[in-house]
């Protein structure tokens, strides 16, 4: 069985909360047998079919099994498992960095330098799912953790809407945050490896600017924008210090065609992320914050 059935409050003192979702409550707990500290992530589990509140059993035992396949410093590992009467337990482990979001929020926009070393650990991470035709399918800056504030070391922290993709299986039911998903997914197509590149460049546009690239008055004029393509680099407040490698490494995400879109391969190998030559590199360096005075 891949849940135990003890009460974990018998082998884990808990603490305080550290983060929420949907469906699921986040707290700090310290393991009394070694006295190290994780993070419980209760998640309540479904009661009946028909209800919309609480988490499909067998979705919670697949962000199991897909955590239990990964291993990569910058993916969260999971240290045990329980299953109660009304919710299952993830002991994960604790990072304390912060989210991304958080970063973000009081940063506004980060160097190109700082930008590119957080998309390479990100696509990092994502190259060791989509090597293992796992894809993550709810990147976002919220699902991304700080390991600590003075590095770019990041951690993936949520696996809720992961799915294998299996060579001619057919997902179209996964639902992101409007922001982040891709055209595919709101148009029911099939999602792919592909689907978690599109979101890659919407993180990247907001690292390098501050602003969402798609974000309406409301989710359905965010669709809109998102299916039309509707984004640009014109808004000279927020790009006029953006290099062409930057802009370039982002058009090759934000495209329609999911099979047009560059791979998390390709974009490892880019010049923004792994420039090959001094002019390069200094492109990315004279892209400055502007200081507020
Ligand atoms: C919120 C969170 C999740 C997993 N690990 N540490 C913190």
């Amino acid at each position: 069985a891949m849940f135990r059935t003890e009460s974990v409050e018998e082998f884990y003192q808990i603490g305080e909360d550290i983060g929420s979702g949907q469906f699921s409550e986040v707290k700090k707990v310290t393991e009394k047998s070694t006295g190290k500290d994780y993070a419980g992530k209760f998640i309540r589990k479904r009661r009946s079919t028909a209800s919309r509140r609480g988490v499909k059993r067998e979705d919670i035992v697949r962000e199991v099994s897909i955590l239990e396949e990964l291993s990569h410093d910058n993916i969260i590992s999971l240290h045990d498992a329980f299953e109660l009467q009304k919710e299952v337990v993830l002991i994960l482990e604790l990072v304390t960095g912060g989210e991304l979001f958080h970063y973000l929020a009081e940063e506004d926009h980060v160097n190109e330098e700082v930008a590119a070393q957080f998309v390479k650990k990100i696509l990092e991470a994502l190259k060791h799912m989509h090597d293992r035709n796992i894809c993550h399918l709810d990147l976002k800056p919220e699902n991304i953790m700080l390991l600590n504030r003075n590095t770019q070391n990041i951690m993936l922290i949520d696996f809720g809407l992961s799915r294998r993709i299996k060579p001619g299986e057919d997902i179209r039911d996964i639902m992101g945050t409007a922001e982040f998903v891709a055209p595919e997914i709101i148009n029911f197509e099939p999602l792919s490896l592909n689907t978690d590149m599109w979101a890659i460049g919407v993180i990247t546009y907001i690292l390098l600017s501050g602003l969402s690239p798609f974000l309406g008055d409301d989710q359905q004029e965010t669709y809109e924008n998102v299916t039309a393509i509707n984004y640009s680099f014109e808004d000279d407040d927020f790009f006029s210090s953006t290099s062409e490698l930057a802009k370039d490494f982002i058009d090759h995400l934000l495209l329609k065609d999911p099979r047009k879109r560059a791979t998390v391969d390709q974009c490892l190998s880019h010049p923004w992320i792994m420039p090959r030559s001094k002019k390069q590199k200094v492109q990315r360096q004279t892209s400055h914050l502007k200081l507020e005075n």
